[in-house]
């Protein structure tokens, strides 16, 4: 992505509370996204994910703010933003009672394909895209929690929308699946410059493709930057993932490896990196069934933010 790109969203001074809650779902939230951008949004339930890209494509109208879509604000243009969004909900899927043809089909005219040679021919390329041909007679509702997701990528991509929000896309796909659509959407991105914002829990797999990541907590936006710029300020941290023993007990980890989580004898756990060269001095390392350290990764700026 050029880094004069034009912007393909403006979210400035964003402001949401449902009625009836006690604390804001968005509050002070600004930020820009550029078009030909890979854009990760990550932070953990309820941190007011779902809350802002609704608002991103006009379905929840803010308490305060503005949201300006490649140059429009999104909630006096909603035609133009149902034509250049293609939205991927986690949520159920809409179109349950058709089937994988006609749900691709009647998106296709929704997003401005008003020929049916048109649209046909864009839902034949499309289903061929995601490898649904063979399911293209099913009733959505009858297929796989997998397969639905496939078809609800389908719709997102269909009649190329030059922005894509996703929720969790590779949610209930298998491995191999899951690698496809990775790659589908790093193709999109990369070779047809399509802008993509993505939310996910997945950090790891979040890392291998976006530009750069948002993360919400409590409705705020609390980091804002490249994932190597933000993995920057733990760098001084070692992250050591340590399986245990049933006769090891957590209390051999001197008391500067400082535990995060524990799981069936799997320890994840940060040790400053000055530090190191004591614990390899105080605790014989070759004892544990496993032991592997790394610097830190998306996932540590995340939990370190959570
Ligand atoms: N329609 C609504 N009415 C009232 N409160 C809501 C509504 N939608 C969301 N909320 C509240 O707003 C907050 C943010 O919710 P949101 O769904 O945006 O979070 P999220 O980050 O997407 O979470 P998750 O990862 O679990 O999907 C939560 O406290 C939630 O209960």
């Amino acid at each position: 992505m050029p880094e004069d790109a034009p912007y393909a969203y403006e979210v400035e001074g964003l402001y949401k509370h449902y009625a009836g809650t006690p604390e804001p779902a968005n509050a002070d939230i600004s930020f820009r996204i550029r078009q030909g951008e890979f854009f990760g949004l990550l932070g953990s339930n309820g941190a007011g994910k779902t809350s802002l890209v609704k608002q991103m494509i006009g379905l929840v109208r803010p308490d305060g703010g503005t949201v300006r879509l490649l140059g429009r604000d999104v909630f006096t243009h909603p035609r133009f933003t149902t034509v250049n969004v293609g939205y991927m909900p986690q949520t159920a899927f809409a179109l349950n009672s058709l089937t994988v043809r006609e749900a691709v089909y009647f998106s296709a005219h929704l997003r401005g394909m008003a020929s049916r040679a048109t649209a046909k021919r864009e839902r034949d390329a499309v289903l061929e895209l995601l490898g649904l041909g063979h399911l293209a007679g099913k009733v959505a509702r009858q297929l796989s929690g997998g397969e639905r997701r496939l078809l609800q990528i389908a719709v997102t991509l269909t009649a190329s929308p030059p922005v894509l929000i996703l929720d969790e896309p590779t949610n209930e796909l298998d491995p191999s699946r899951r690698r496809q659509v990775w790659q589908l959407l790093r193709d999109l991105n990369q070779r047809d410059g399509r802008t993509i914002i993505l939310i996910t829990h997945n950090a790891i797999e979040a890392e291998q493709v976006i530009e750069r990541v948002g993360i919400l907590k409590a409705g705020r936006l609390v980091a804002l930057g490249a994932p190597a710029e933000l993995k920057a300020s733990l760098r001084s941290q070692v992250h050591l993932s340590i399986t245990l023993d049933d006769t090891q007990p957590l209390g051999l980890l001197p008391d500067y490896v400082h535990v995060q989580s524990q799981h069936r004898g799997r320890v994840v756990a940060l040790v400053d990196a000055a530090d190191l060269p004591h614990l390899t001095k105080d605790v014989n390392l070759a004892q544990f069934p496993e032991f592997t350290m790394h610097t830190a990764t998306l996932e540590d700026v995340y939990v370190s933010y959570a």
